[in-house]
């Protein structure tokens, strides 16, 4: 049986996951790239060879109770009976908070998942989410090695002036700070910068990860210098259904005026605002655009959307001090051209000029002109993830050769 390493990146409501070749190789050899959608409703597995050809494919009739625990020992018999069957080396996750201490991926241990489960009331839509599919599979297979890749590490470069909230040192040295997430994504990114245009590698630019969450991350020289996500997920742009940067008075209101409980406040703040909230209809920009014409919330909601880009955009260039390039990447920023059209055509105060056949068409640069450049790039996470267990592995087996 051949040996694979498999990256799961769980979701609230899907796990995706992709497996490689175990094979050590620098850059990683995907086998198979697949995900569960409709966890908890609709369940649906879909998966895809290195080709992009569906090798699998499954649906379940409405069940409610089907979850990770049914999704994971679905993917391990699918793995097994694969062409000639395939055998578990090691899982890569993808865990959203490392909080102040983990800056680099960690191979697993009881201890290290407990430590990890303390960081949820940071990122409660994500961290329980990331520690579900570890602790089940530590009980399937206890032995099995797996490691966790983190959101908040590519962002640790940030100046320390840049992770500071205005308040006393001793909460700031208590880990109230910044961290900033998507940093698997910006990961990434930055890999693909040579490949894309070498003034990337080395400018000032930004880059827009527009998925269910967003954010924007400036990179001066490929490393993160500011970002818009904050102590928690729950900062900066407009997102599918989380509202991101809002005066804390607001908080204070839903409390003390609306009766919210904290719990309830920030169950609200993470599940019924953004995209969702402001239109009434959807948190999926796809249905926006559909319904825009004929519904004015959801022309709003995608405003709304786009102009925090902008503002946000602004600061992150002010962190740099010029800018270079801007990059688009996840669900909105690979697919939907009109979004990138409105971002573009909001940041020519920076000098950009839009290339309107090059954005429909899905070329890679997307601006024309003498001045800055716009880029679509698709991200891979979980790409990131197996290099960065790989490293971790390789380290593990050294250590043990020690004395
Ligand atoms: N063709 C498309 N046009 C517009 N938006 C899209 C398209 N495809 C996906 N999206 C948007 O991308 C979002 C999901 O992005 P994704 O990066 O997959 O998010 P996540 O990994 O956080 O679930 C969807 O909610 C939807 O709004
Ligand atoms: C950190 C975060 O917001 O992740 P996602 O975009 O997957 O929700
Ligand atoms: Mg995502």
């Amino acid at each position: 049986m051949a040996k694979v390493q498999l990256v799961l990146n769980a979701g609230s409501s899907s796990l995706k996951f992709q497996v490689f070749v175990d094979d050590g190789a620098d850059v990683p050899n995907r086998l198979y790239r697949g995900l569960f959608e409709g966890l908890g409703t609709d369940p649906h597995f879909k998966v895809k060879d290195h080709e992009g050809a569906v090798v699998g494919e499954e649906r379940w009739p409405h069940d409610t109770a089907y979850g990770f625990e049914e999704a994971l020992a679905y993917l391990s018999d699918w793995l097994a009976a694969h062409r000639g069957g395939h055998q578990l080396a090691a899982v890569g996750h993808r865990v959203v908070h490392g909080g102040p201490n983990y800056t680099h991926a960690v191979r697993l241990t009881p201890e290290i998942i407990a430590e990890l489960d303390t960081l949820s009331p940071l990122a409660p839509l994500h961290q329980p989410r990331s520690l579900e599919p570890i602790r089940i599979i530590a009980r399937r297979v206890p032995g099995l090695p797996q490691v966790a890749a983190f959101d908040t590490a590519f962002h640790r470069t940030q100046p320390e002036i840049a992770q500071a909230f205005a308040i006393p040192q001793s909460l700031t040295d208590a880990g109230v700070k910044r961290y900033g997430f998507h940093g698997l994504s910006y990961a990434y990114l930055a890999t693909q910068f040579p490949h894309v245009d070498e003034r990337l590698v080395h400018g000032k630019v930004v880059a827009a990860h527009l998925g269910s969450g967003a954010s924007l991350g400036a990179y001066a020289a490929s490393k993160s210098i500011a970002t818009t996500m904050g102590f928690s997920a729950l900062d900066g742009l407009v997102m599918g259904t989380r509202c991101g940067t809002i005066d804390a008075g607001v908080v204070f209101y839903l409390q003390r005026e609306l009766g919210m409980s904290a719990p309830e406040a920030e169950h609200f703040l993470y599940t019924k605002c953004g995209l969702l909230g402001v239109s009434g209809i959807s948190n999926d920009m796809r249905e926006l655009r559909e319904k825009a014409e004929a519904e004015p919330s959801a022309q709003r909601a995608i405003d709304l959307f786009v102009y925090r880009i902008n503002r946000e955009f602004g600061s992150l260039v002010a962190a740099l001090g010029g800018i270079d390039a801007l990059v688009f990447t996840a669900g909105i920023g690979e697919n939907d051209a009109a979004t990138r059209a409105e971002v573009i055509e909001a940041a020519r105060w920076a000098g950009f000029e839009l290339d309107p056949e090059a954005n429909r068409s899905g070329a890679t640069r997307i601006t024309r002109g003498s001045g800055p450049q716009a880029y679509v790039i698709p991200t891979d996470e979980e790409w990131t993830i197996v290099r960065e267990m790989r490293a971790v592995l390789a380290e593990s087996r050294q250590d043990a050769g020690q004395i």
